[in-house]
């Protein structure tokens, strides 16, 4: 069988060079595309030698519509409104769709479950192994505890992150939230300044630290009287995302149009 053919989307940024190299370290899988921004002054570079991996010369380009038409699949981790075109546009192609990009609008989310009327898609706040069954644990937790177990989520990234919380902070905090029986969305406390009263039992709260080269910690608190519990993960490199990502795309060839997660890819669902 041929390898299944992949574009890369944000080749030149942190995660695209790591995923370059994921995907030339990955048997079944072959890079046939690089997409930067219009403007970028990447373009024209070899993805490869951005990379730091030897191979083919791919061109970094932002002719999207052609990549997507000699490709299987589109690895994306770059920006929300580049996610939402890319996936309106691999829809069109009818090529798979793995998206790591965080940070979207309530209207981008809609777009997305929209496009994967027409395409396979997979999204996921966090692409590794370690993350996802971290989430799986929170939710069970969670349903174990009742509401005198206050649940706060921390997290801490380099200082080059745009969107907070982190995808990955929204991820536990929705699976805590399913665990709990409650709609996140109602029950979530995203920032704290000022008088802001007491704490009201039943909240999901959030917390944001941002500095230096840190790639991902993430820590769930499950806070009672006169004892806590805390489930945390520490990623030690981006290489987990990416390795995670290129799974998510094989794993997507040939399936059914539809949004699926990490959780699905690893066989989490039922946890
Ligand atoms: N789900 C996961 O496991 C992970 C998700 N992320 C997310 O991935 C995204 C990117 O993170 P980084 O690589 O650290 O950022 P970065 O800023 O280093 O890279 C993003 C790249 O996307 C490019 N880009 C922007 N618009 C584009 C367009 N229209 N077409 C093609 N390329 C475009 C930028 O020029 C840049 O090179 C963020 O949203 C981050 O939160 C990061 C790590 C893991
Ligand atoms: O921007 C990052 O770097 C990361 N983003 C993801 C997130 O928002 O959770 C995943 C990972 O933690 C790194």
């Amino acid at each position: 069988m041929s390898d299944m053919r992949l574009i890369v989307a944000g080749a030149s940024g942190r995660m695209g060079r790591t995923l370059v190299r994921a995907i030339a370290e990955t048997k079944g899988v072959t890079l046939c595309g690089a997409l930067e921004q219009a403007g970028s002054p990447m373009i024209g570079r070899n993805a490869s030698d951005l990379a730091g991996v030897g191979g083919e010369d791919i061109l970094v380009t932002d002719d999207t519509e052609r990549l997507m038409s000699h490709a299987d699949g589109i690895i994306d981790f770059t920006a929300p409104h580049a996610t939402v075109d890319h996936a309106k546009l691999a829809a069109k192609a009818g090529i798979a769709h793995i998206i790591g990009t965080t940070g979207f609008s309530a209207d981008d989310e809609a777009a997305i479950v929209q496009a994967a009327k027409r395409a396979v898609i997979v999204k996921s706040g966090n692409m590794s192994l370690g993350v996802n069954l971290l989430a799986a644990l929170v939710k069970r937790v969670a349903k174990t505890l009742d509401e005198d177990f206050d649940i706060e989520v921390l997290e801490m990234h380099h200082n080059k992150k745009v969107d907070a919380p982190s995808g990955t902070a929204l991820l536990l905090g929705r699976a805590a939230a399913e665990g709990r029986g409650i709609s996140l969305d109602q029950r979530s406390v995203r920032s704290r300044d000022g008088h802001t009263g007491a704490r009201q039992a039943g909240d999901i709260g959030f917390a944001t630290l941002r500095g230096g080269t840190v790639v991902g910690d993430h820590t769930v608190i499950f806070a009672g009287t006169a004892e806590r519990i805390e489930l945390g993960h520490k990623a030690e490199d981006r290489m987990i995302f990416a390795r995670g990502a290129v799974k998510a795309a094989l794993w997507a060839n040939g399936k059914k149009p539809g949004l699926y997660s990490m959780a699905d890819v690893l066989g989490l669902t039922d946890f």
